[in-house]
């Protein structure tokens, strides 16, 4: 039976390596995906990954039906074996019912890519919406770290290196951006709830309070 699969996680947790992984090992048998994206750092029209693999793929943009988008591309002779979805996050949720469509009608495998909640941690809808519909939800394996050791469960966004929870919903960007934009960083719960990301954790143990007393 044909699935919609969303594999979800943290930013920087693999999710786009596996998602070309998954297109590599099924074009090596032959078989040809629709891929799917919007908004990849790498630019419009492109699904990368930081191990440095970049793959052509279908921009999806606002109002964009991707069930009729796969019917005319198959009703004018193209090919497609199954879906790759990736940054799912920002599809609108109108989108995500016509991949579950996609699964039903035209029996395709959808596999959505995408982060669950935004750096407030609420849902972005495009994520509930797969939650809601999917027929699994797949945590990655391979854990991003919080900086204290524990696993990252949550997205944390600076502003000129200070961690902020108001703003726009979307802003591409990434974890390796410098301090003085808006970057991103994982963090666990605890320290995502305490908003102590790695440079005000560093701050915190260098200040001079915590500094052993010198004797005199
Ligand atoms: N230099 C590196 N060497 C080995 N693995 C790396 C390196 N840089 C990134 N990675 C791996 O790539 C992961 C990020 O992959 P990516 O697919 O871009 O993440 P996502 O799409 O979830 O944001 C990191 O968690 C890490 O495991
Ligand atoms: C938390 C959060 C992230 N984003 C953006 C930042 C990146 O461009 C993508 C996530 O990409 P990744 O491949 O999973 O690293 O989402 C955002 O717009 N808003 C947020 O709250």
């Amino acid at each position: 039976m044909p699935e919609l699969v969303f594999f979800s996680g943290t930013m920087d947790c693999g999710k786009s390596t596996l998602a070309l992984q998954i297109e590599h090992n099924r074009s090596a048998r032959g078989l040809v995906g629709m891929i799917f994206t919007r908004n990849d750092r790498a630019g419009a029209g492109k699904l990368s990954s930081r191990l440095g693999l970049v793959t052509d793929a279908v921009e999806v943009t606002d109002g964009m039906d991707l069930y009729a988008h796969l019917v005319d591309h198959l009703s004018q002779g193209g090919r497609a074996d199954y879906v790759i979805a990736d940054e799912a996050q920002f599809l609108a949720p109108e989108q995500i019912d016509q991949l579950a469509r996609v699964v039903d009608d035209l029996e395709l495998d959808v596999y959505a890519f995408g982060i669950t909640t935004d750096f407030r941690t609420k849902l972005f809808p495009g994520s509930q919406r797969l939650v809601e519909l999917a027929d699994r939800v797949e945590v990655l394996q391979v854990e991003a770290l919080c900086w204290c050791g524990a696993r990252a469960t949550h997205n944390a966004r600076t502003v000129g290196g200070v961690m902020v929870v108001e703003g726009a919903q979307v802003v591409v960007g990434d974890v390796t951006d410098s301090a003085e934009e808006i970057g991103y960083e994982v963090l666990c719960r605890r320290h995502h709830r305490r908003r102590m990301t790695a440079a005000t954790a560093r701050a915190a143990a260098l200040a001079p309070d915590v500094l052993p007393v010198p004797r005199s």
